[in-house]
């Protein structure tokens, strides 16, 4: 069987990118990467922190550098930020270095995932669900025309999504593969 593309996970903020990256990459024997994670680890410092010193525009200078350098990997799975497909940079690289499967869910999934948080810095002292439908509005055909696929993880386990992104990313490999 071939061996499967990079796999980057895009989608908006609680949609399970991180959750179910994790678990795909545990399942694929593969190295795990998390654009956000990895921004933290580099500056040694929090979202938030990065958000209240250098604004929005300084977080995303960051996160363009940090999906540049773990899309140039190979054989991994690659869980991005929600934000990642506002620049257009980070969309060329997402689309020409692996298959890019957007993970969508409902407005009310969002707010329940999301509803602890407090590391979201968008998030934070403002209408939730205001902000997060007009998030979508903006965003959702940067996701949609950077995807190579569209998978819903609204009422289903992370497991039952991991088990049809390995199908379906199979299948746009080979599209005469059977399903096992
Ligand atoms: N399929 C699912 N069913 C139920 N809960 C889920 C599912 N996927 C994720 N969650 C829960 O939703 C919350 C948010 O998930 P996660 O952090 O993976 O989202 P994310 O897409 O990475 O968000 P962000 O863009 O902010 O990084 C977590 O508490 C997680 O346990
Ligand atoms: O949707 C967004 O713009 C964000 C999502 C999170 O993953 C973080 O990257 C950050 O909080 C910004
Ligand atoms: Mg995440």
């Amino acid at each position: 069987m071939q061996a499967l593309p990079n796999i980057f996970l895009i989608g908006p903020m609680g949609t399970g990118k991180s959750t179910i990256g994790r678990l795909l990459a545990a399942e694929l024997r593969r190295p795990f990467h998390d654009s956000d994670h990895e921004i933290e680890h580099r500056c040694g410092c929090g979202i938030p922190w990065i958000f209240d010193v250098e604004g929005e525009s300084g977080f995303r200078v960051r996160e363009a550098e940090v999906i540049d350098r773990l899309t140039s990997l190979e054989e991994i799975v690659l869980a991005t930020g929600g934000g990642a497909v506002t620049s257009s940079t980070s969309r060329q690289y997402l689309r020409e270095r692996g298959v890019v499967v957007y993970l969508s869910t409902t407005l009310e999934q969002q707010l329940r995932r999301t509803a602890r948080d407090r590391n979201r810095p968008l998030l934070q002292g403002t209408d939730r669900r205001e902000r997060l439908r007009q998030l979508m509005a903006e965003r959702e055909p940067l996701y949609l025309s950077t995807a190579d696929l569209v998978v819903s993880t609204d009422r289903r386990s992370p497991r039952a999504v991991v088990r049809e992104i390995k199908r379906r990313v199979r299948r746009l490999q080979n599209p005469l593969e059977q399903d096992a």
